[in-house]
C-alpha cells in the first residue's frame, strides 16, 4: 500500500470508529434540533462560533440556515461570529482574543436565541467565554466539543460531545451532525 493509501485507510478507520460511537449522542442531538426549531419558530436566531476549522463549521452551518440546505423555504435567522474582520481585529487588538466571541454575544444575542460554541479540544478560552456570555444573556446554550468538553458542557443546556480527542474526527462529526440538524430544521419549515 502507498504511504498515502495507508494514511487514508487510517483516517477512514478512525473516522468510522468515532462515528460508530455517536449512538449515545442521539438524545442530545434531538434536543438540540428541537431547541433550534423552537427558537427559529419564535423569531429568534442561532449564533455560531469556533476557531480554525470550527470557524469554518460555524459559517457553514449559519449559511445553511440563512440560505438553504436542501430545499427552498423561508430564510432562517443565523449568524457566525467569525466573519467580520473589523470586529475580530479591533477586539483582539484592543481587548484580546479571549473575549472576541463574548463581546459579540453581548452585542447581538437576545434571550431565547440559541448560541452554539464549537471547540474540538473543549478548552479554547474564547469559546468558553462566549458560552458564559450566552448564559448571562439568557440564551439557550449549546456546545459542540471533542471528548474533553467538560468545561464547555458545564456551561451548556445541551452538550454534543464527540467521543474522540482527535480534532479532525471531532470536526467531521460536528459537521455531520450539523447537517442532520439543518435537515430537521428545514423539514419543520417546509412550505
Ligand atoms: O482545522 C484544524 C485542524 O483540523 C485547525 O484549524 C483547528 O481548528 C485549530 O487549531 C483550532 O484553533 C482548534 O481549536 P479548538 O477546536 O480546540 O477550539
Ligand atoms: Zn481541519
Amino acid at each position: 500500500m502507498s504511504e498515502f493509501a495507508t494514511m487514508l485507510k487510517g483516517h477512514i478507520d478512525g473516522h468510522l470508529d468515532t462515528i460508530k460511537r455517536l449512538d449515545d449522542c442521539g438524545a442530545v442531538l434531538s434536543a438540540i434540533a428541537d431547541a433550534w426549531v423552537t427558537a427559529l419558530k419564535a423569531g429568534k436566531k442561532v449564533i455560531f462560533f469556533g476557531n480554525g476549522g470550527s470557524a469554518a463549521d460555524a459559517q457553514h452551518l449559519a449559511a445553511e440556515l440563512v440560505v438553504r440546505y436542501r430545499i427552498n423555504r423561508r430564510a432562517l435567522g443565523a449568524i457566525a461570529l467569525t466573519t467580520d474582520t473589523s470586529i475580530l481585529t479591533a477586539h483582539s487588538n484592543d481587548y484580546g482574543f479571549e473575549t472576541v466571541f463574548a463581546r459579540q454575544v453581548e452585542a447581538l444575542a437576545q434571550p431565547g436565541d440559541v448560541v452554539v460554541g464549537i471547540s474540538t479540544s473543549g478548552t479554547s478560552k474564547n469559546v468558553i467565554a462566549g458560552l458564559k456570555a450566552a448564559r448571562e444573556s439568557g440564551c439557550v446554550v449549546v456546545s459542540f466539543t471533542g471528548q474533553n468538553g467538560a468545561d464547555c458542557a458545564a456551561l451548556a443546556d445541551h452538550a454534543y460531545c464527540v467521543p474522540s480527542p482527535i480534532t479532525a474526527y471531532a470536526q467531521e462529526c460536528h459537521l455531520m451532525a450539523g447537517h442532520v440538524l439543518c435537515e430537521f430544521v428545514e423539514a419543520a419549515f417546509r412550505d
